[in-house]
């Protein structure tokens, strides 16, 4: 009866993989088997291999729940026919379903399907500097998924079951794009890159009704995937989906003259090796002070590897990237914040060098904001036009340098001093709360500030500082938490911490829960320094 139901429910998916592959079959493998003929020897094999695919299921059917030896030897036999291929690629799934080799089709599917989410699986904890899964998984179960629109879930579920839905950007780095959408007011965007369309959705859900993003993307077909997601949001009309190599389309975008500084956000997530054309494109196409984001500039964690450690097919693009990031880091015309020390140090104000360095020969140099969260701090001052702002918890100031830097394009000499910001800091020595509630005790102060950054020493009284500056801080406004993941302890079981460590740690998790819970904030919590959480005051 067991056996019966579960023949049943391997047929039942047999027929759904290759009625998949059937479908896509139609557009994009067709280009697939144009590209890859040369696998396919004469009609007599091909009817041959549809023969053996239908033993092969067969067998493997017969041999539920183990591989019998004869399964794995025709396996074999079917590569061979298929020149010797190494490995089973969804292209011959495609290719097999043009064909109609359904049941071959469906194993090469399954294997591939199997492959990608393998594949995922992997690359998901080599995307960012994150060392371990479980803090991944912490912060996406804490402040991610609770705050995710329904139709982005939908549409990740919807994803997940396709081969390569790895190539989604990670939820995470969605909530940051979100922010970053708001922080400029988004009404005019572009996407270069769409596949499913998760960060296509998102842009169309932040759009206000009247916006619109034009995305390109050479694959219609996996766009139509996530379509019926799109359609049901009610997000449809902000899009105008390109079928098409992207470097004509901005080409020709840039043939009206209008378009010139006409967009006010950019994504790009396509081909690595044209980046830097699309960069020069972008900057004519982007407004003065507004946003290009470019995604997998770190490739998988893999530039700062050796060549030998990286897989042979993944050089070429880590190659254009290591240009890309070069070339981004030395171009004055923008601003940048990267995840990634290689875009920090060669930007990093004098100042600002001199004071880290000043700190590295302290006790508690470790308590200093990262020069990366550093570099995201001064892109989300210059985004909120920051003029007044606090900050609680100096210690050797490098934060605080970074704000104040912010205000004055200065950057010959360390110490505030000399760096002439002196008198921009009105420096309190006081526990904070006191100085909040005094603030507060003055009307004009209410919604008064653009901005707050808080790294005290106090993690148990954050949510007390929240609750202030959710008033000083105007609506749009921004706040950011410093070390809310608390060297990344907040995802490692208790034991594994010394006691003393203990109670930061647990004050950070309740503080990102309540941060999560709270709707009057939009927040993404990034992996940089110690975990910083940054807050965009709603209402
Ligand atoms: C990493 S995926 C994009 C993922 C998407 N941003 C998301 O969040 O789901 C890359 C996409 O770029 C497209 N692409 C690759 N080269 C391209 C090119 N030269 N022009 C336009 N699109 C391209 C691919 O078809 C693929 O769908």
């Amino acid at each position: 009866m067991k056996m019966a139901s579960k023949m049943l429910q391997l047929k039942s998916k047999a027929c759904e993989a290759s009625k998949f592959v059937s479908k896509h079959g139609t557009t994009y493998y067709k280009q697939l088997l144009e590209k890859n003929k040369h696998y396919i020897q004469e009609p007599a094999t091909v009817e041959k291999c549809n023969e053996l695919s239908k033993q092969l299921l067969y067998t493997r059917l017969a041999s539920i729940p183990g591989r019998t030896e004869l399964f794995w030897k025709e396996v074999d036999h079917v590569k061979g026919l298929w020149k010797n291929r190494a490995d089973l690629k969804v292209e011959d799934a495609g290719i097999a379903a043009l064909f109609g080799l359904e049941c071959f089709a469906w194993y090469c599917a399954e294997t591939a399907i199997t492959m990608a989410k393998d594949e995922a699986k992997a690359s998901d904890f080599s995307k960012g500097l994150l060392q371990s899964e479980e803090l991944y998984k912490y912060i996406l179960e804490t402040s991610v998924y609770p705050r995710e629109p329904e139709a982005l879930k939908e549409l990740r579920s919807v994803t997940h079951n396709y081969p390569m839905a790895n190539m989604a950007i990670a939820p995470d780095a969605g909530k940051l794009m979100e922010m970053l959408l708001n922080l400029v007011n988004a009404r005019k965007t572009i996407e270069v890159g769409v596949f499913t369309g998760y960060s296509l959705l998102l842009t169309a859900l932040t759009l206000p009704e009247d916006g619109k993003v034009i995305a390109i993307d050479v694959n219609r077909s996996t766009y139509e995937i996530g379509l019926p997601v799109i359609k049901k949001a009610g997000v449809e009309h902000k899009i105008d989906f390109r079928e098409s190599e992207a470097l004509p389309v901005l080409d020709e975008l840039l043939n009206h003259e209008e378009n010139e500084g006409g967009f006010d956000f950019a994504f790009v997530d396509a081909d690595k090796v044209s980046y830097w054309n699309y960069h020069e494109r972008l900057m004519r196409l982007i407004k003065v002070g507004g946003i290009i984001v470019y995604d997998n500039t770190l490739w998988g964690g893999s530039v700062a590897e050796p060549d030998s450690s990286t897989p042979e097919g993944k050089r070429e693009g880590k190659k254009a990237i290591l240009e890309l990031n070069k070339k981004l880091s030395a171009d004055k015309r923008v601003q940048i914040s990267q995840v990634a020390l290689v875009s920090v140090y060669p930007r990093e104000q004098e100042a600002l060098k001199e004071l880290r360095i000043l700190t590295h020969n302290h006790a508690l140099a470790i308590m200093a904001a990262a020069p990366d969260a550093g570099q995201l701090i001064e892109m989300l001052l210059k985004l909120v036009n920051a003029r007044k702002t606090i900050e609680v918890g100096i210690f050797t100031g490098y934060s605080l340098l970074s704000l104040l830097l912010h205000y004055q394009k200065m950057a010959r000499v360390a110490g505030y001093q000399e760096a002439g910001v002196v008198h921009k800091i009105d420096f309190r020595k006081s526990e904070p709360l006191p100085v909040l509630d005094e603030l507060l005790n003055h009307k004009e102060n209410e919604g008064g500030f653009d901005f707050a950054f808080v790294d005290d020493a106090d993690k148990g009284s954050y949510w007390n500082y929240h609750e202030r500056l959710m008033r000083l801080i105007k609506v749009g406004g921004i706040i950011v938490y410093d070390k809310t993941l608390w060297g990344g302890s907040v995802a490692e079981p208790d034991s594994s911490k010394p006691e003393g460590k203990r109670e930061g740690k647990k004050t950070a998790h309740e503080l990102n829960k309540k941060l999560s819970a709270d709707k009057r904030v939009q927040i993404s919590q990034i992996a940089l320094g110690h975990g910083i959480t940054i807050c965009r005051r709603l209402y």
